[in-house]
C-alpha cells in the first residue's frame, strides 16, 4: 500500500522542526558570534571563507535555471542570479559586490577574497557537495535545498543586532550585505516552498523534499566545523589578521 502524502502544512511543519535541530543558527560558532565572543581573526576568517559560499550561490541559481521547462519559472528564477551578481546597468550592485564591501569593512582586501586563497579545505567540499547536488538532482530536490532560507532572515536580523552591539569596529557598511537580503531572503524562500508544496504530490516527494533540506543543513553545518577548527587547531593556511 502507497503511504498518503501529508496534508498541506505538516510538510512545513516538518521542515520547521528539522530546521530548530540541525540548521546552523545552533552551530557553537555562530553562538559565539551572537555572544560577542569572537575575535576580529575569527570574524575575518569566517567573511573570507563564507564568500566561498556567496560567489557559487549564482552558479547553482544558473544549475536549477537549466533545469526549469516552463518560461514563468525561469523569468522568476533568473532574478536569484541577477540579486547577487548585480546588473551590467547598475555598476557596483549585487549581493557579491556587497559581501566584497563587508570584507573592506573588516579590513580584508577585496583582491584577496576573490583570489580564494585561504579558503579552507572543508569549506571548499561543503560548497562543492551543494553546487553538486543542485547540479544532479531532480528540480525538487534542488528547489528545496535552498528551503534553509526560510530561517536565514531571522538569524541576519539577530546577527545585525549583534554585530552594531558587540564589534563596534566592523564599518557600518559592511552589514548592508545582511540588511538588504533580509527581504530577499523571506521573497526567495517563500516562493521556493510554493514551488515545493506545488510539486512535491506523493509522500516519496515529501521525503525527497526533507532530505534535501537536512543535506543543506549539514552543508551550512560543515562549512562552519571547517571554520571553527581552523580557530582550534589554528590552521596557518592564511594570516588574515
Ligand atoms: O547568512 C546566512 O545564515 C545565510 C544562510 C543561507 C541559507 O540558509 O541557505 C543563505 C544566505 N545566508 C545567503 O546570504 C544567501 O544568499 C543564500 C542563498 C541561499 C540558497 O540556498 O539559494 N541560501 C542562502
Amino acid at each position: 500500500m502507497k503511504t498518503a502524502p501529508w496534508p498541506p502544512g505538516r510538510l512545513e511543519d516538518r521542515l520547521r522542526t528539522l530546521a530548530e535541530e540541525r540548521y546552523h543558527h545552533r552551530h557553537p560558532f555562530n553562538v559565539r558570534m551572537h555572544e560577542g565572543l569572537l575575535s576580529a581573526e575569527e570574524l575575518r576568517r569566517w567573511i573570507l571563507n563564507r564568500f566561498h559560499y556567496q560567489r557559487h550561490i549564482p552558479i547553482k541559481d544558473a544549475l536549477i535555471l537549466a533545469k526549469l521547462d516552463d518560461r514563468e519559472l525561469r523569468r522568476s528564477w533568473i532574478r536569484r542570479i541577477h540579486d547577487h551578481d548585480g546588473r551590467p546597468e547598475e555598476e557596483g550592485s549585487g549581493g557579491i559586490e556587497r559581501w566584497l564591501r563587508l570584507g573592506e569593512a573588516v579590513g580584508l582586501d577585496r583582491a584577496l577574497l576573490l583570489s580564494g586563497e585561504g579558503v579552507l579545505p572543508g569549506v571548499r567540499f561543503a560548497v562543492d557537495g551543494y553546487v553538486n547536488f543542485c547540479r544532479n538532482g531532480s528540480p525538487l530536490e534542488a528547489v528545496a535545498s535552498s528551503l534553509t532560507e526560510l530561517f536565514a532572515p531571522d538569524l541576519m536580523v539577530t546577527r545585525i543586532a549583534a554585530w552594531e552591539r558587540h564589534y563596534p569596529w566592523i564599518e557600518p557598511e559592511g552589514l548592508c550585505y545582511f540588511q538588504v537580503r533580509v527581504g530577499q531572503g523571506r521573497r526567495d524562500s517563500e516562493e521556493a516552498l510554493d514551488l515545493v508544496h506545488a510539486w512535491a504530490r506523493t509522500r516519496a516527494d515529501q521525503e525527497r523534499v526533507l532530505a534535501a533540506f537536512t543535506f543543506k543543513c549539514d552543508v551550512l553545518w560543515t562549512l562552519l566545523d571547517a571554520v571553527d577548527n581552523a580557530m582550534i587547531h589554528r590552521v596557518e593556511t592564511l594570516d588574515v589578521r
